[in-house]
């Protein structure tokens, strides 16, 4: 499990460190994980440290003492330094150290900005160390151009090989992810002490590129994390296993309500999700032209045509290819949220379920659906205002609704109404394809039934069981990402092969390829 924490909660946690005179520890020991990290990229890209060149961009604060440390590391390792100060000062002892240690100082200004920005470009590794934890905003002035333009040419005529975020890309918010433009996209982010939020969500991740984190000794001080993120082996420790005596009832029955005459196939993927996520039974209720499509692609599901009410489950699907106008299929989403059982919801479901619901139901919006969701609860959101601040507008909805809300993206972000957040990041872009929410929506359906009372496991891995509704929405989405990645090998992706991989992927975690 990945932890992340806010800039405010690192800053708290080194405060303890700081009143004992530990600063300038922490700063070398950041500073040295910064450069280490470098010099690890370098050779397993096969390049010779000796004679490279590395410019830092150093902001006034803390941040920027990191990087001009990190670049007097390097300096010793023979890389040629060069550092530009954006405000006009810094770090007294860490612009000391970079001197004594050979490098060039550049003081930035409107007039040299651009021509500073060539230069940097023809390095081959630059350090983003302009703002840290201690941003206000984003970059501005003379710091913003060079970062703009420096972000132009890398776009238009490539170079430098390696761009690297020392503990954030300068102007990403290290609590929310949102990214005040210009930012520089990192090839490899370092980060200090513990991962950052604003690195685990999008916008932000998506400048961070590959987060490494360097201890520097302020772990014990941490507190419970802003945000986690699942890793395989938390897959493995929370994934329900069959007992041996185990029956189809008892390994979960999920009732499908899902497809629409228009969108018939949304209901053969949902029920190939669930099947291929391990539960017992599926049960679809919905139109008769839908249920025989379903029959025929999955012969293990039991149609009817029947009401909630009469159906036993364990929990619900709701929602996936429904439109406005099926109001018998959304009459049962409406009775299965009311039944008090787990439910998924997805898609045409979202718009006509009760305003308030429970930590059990799971919406799944897009960014499109989660805006109209908070339209319509009265937030003004539009779609744009969702995707800048990912993580504020899925606080925002689980608040609101009293759910578990998964929004879906290159990141998926699972916030419980309780505010425990997650964050997936397992897939791949080809997942972006018609039919892949029916699948996730699957899968988690599966996983809300086969989940049962026993929840002990949840609380072996620090999860509160009555929480368990976000960790299962976020096992699913990391599943959906794994096998949908395995599917793709690289290339294209239809929907239905995500479901076809799933078992594979799942069977992997239990026995890794290598035992
Ligand atoms: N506090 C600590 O003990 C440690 C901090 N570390 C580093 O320190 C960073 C935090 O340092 P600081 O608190 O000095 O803050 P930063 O280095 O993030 O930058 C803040 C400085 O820039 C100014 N500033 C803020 N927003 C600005 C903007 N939009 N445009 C221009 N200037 C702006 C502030 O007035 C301040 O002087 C971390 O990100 C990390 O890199 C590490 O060295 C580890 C130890
Ligand atoms: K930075």
């Amino acid at each position: 499990m990945i932890s992340a924490y806010t800039g405010t909660q690192i800053r708290a946690a080194e405060e303890p460190l700081l009143a004992a005179g530990m600063g300038a520890v922490l700063m070398q020991r950041a500073s040295y994980g910064l450069a280490n990290a470098i010099v690890h990229e370098l050779q397993a890209r096969g390049r010779r440290l000796y004679g490279a060149s590395v410019a830092v961009l150093a902001g006034k604060g803390n941040n920027g003492g990191d990087g001009l440390f990190a670049a007097s590391f390097l300096a010793a390792r023979g890389m040629r330094t060069t550092a530009v100060l954006t405000a006009g000062a810094a770090h007294t002892e860490a612009l000391a150290a970079f001197q004594r240690a050979g490098g060039r100082v550049h003081f930035l200004s409107d007039a040299n900005a651009s021509r500073l920005a060539a230069e940097m470009a023809r390095a081959d590794v630059v350090i983003d160390a302009v703002l840290g934890t201690g941003a206000q905003g984003g970059l501005r002035g003379a710091a913003a151009a060079l970062v703009a333009s420096l972000a132009d040419v890398r776009q238009t005529s490539g170079g430098p090989e390696l761009m690297v975020a020392c503990d954030i890309p300068s102007g990403v918010d290290a609590d929310t992810g949102e990214a005040h433009a210009p930012v520089l996209s990192a090839d490899l982010t370092v980060t200090f002490g513990a991962a950052k939020v604003g690195l685990l969500a999008d916008p932000g991740a998506d400048y961070a590129g590959r987060v490494h984190v360097v201890p520097i000794g302020i772990e014990a001080e941490l507190p419970w994390p802003a945000l986690r993120r699942l890793q395989p082996p938390d897959l493995l420790r929370l994934l329900p296993q069959p007992g041996r005596r185990a029956h189809k009832y008892s390994r979960g029955v999920l009732g499908v309500v899902a497809g629409s005459a228009d969108y018939p196939g949304a209901a053969v993927l949902a029920c190939r999700g669930a099947l291929a996520a391990g539960v017992g039974m599926v049960r679809y209720l919905g139109p008769p032209e839908v249920a025989h499509l379903v029959r025929q692609s999955c012969p293990e599901v039991v149609c009817s045509a029947g009401e909630v009410a009469d159906t036993h489950v364990q929990a619900w699907l709701v929602g996936s290819g429904m439109g406005p106008s099926d109001s018998h299929q959304l009459q049962r989403a409406h009775d299965a949220v009311e039944s008090g059982l787990p439910v998924i919801a997805d898609a045409g479901a979202l718009p006509a379920l009760p305003d308030v619901l429970g930590p059990q139901v799971v919406l799944t919006p897009h960014a499109g659906e989660l805006a109209a969701l908070l339209k319509r609860l009265g937030a003004d959101y539009e779609r744009s205002a969702v995707e800048v601040n990912t993580l504020g507008a899925v606080r925002h909805a689980a608040a609101l609704t009293e759910a578990t809300v998964l929004l879906k993206g290159a990141t998926t972000l699972v916030a419980s109404p309780f505010q425990d957040f997650y964050s997936q990041a397992d897939g791949t872009p080809w997942l972006a394809t018609a039919g892949s929410g029916d699948v996730l929506a699957g899968i988690i359906g599966a996983l809300l039934a086969q989940v049962g009372p026993d929840v002990g496991r949840f609380r072996d891995a620090g999860i509160d069981p009555d929480e368990r509704w976000a960790a299962i929405a976020a096992m699913g989405a990391s599943l959906h990402g794994l096998a949908g990645t395995a599917a793709a090998g690289g290339g294209p992706l239809s929907a239905g092969r995500i479901a076809e991989y799933l078992p594979e992927v799942w069977s992997r975690l239990v026995t890794p390829p290598d035992v």
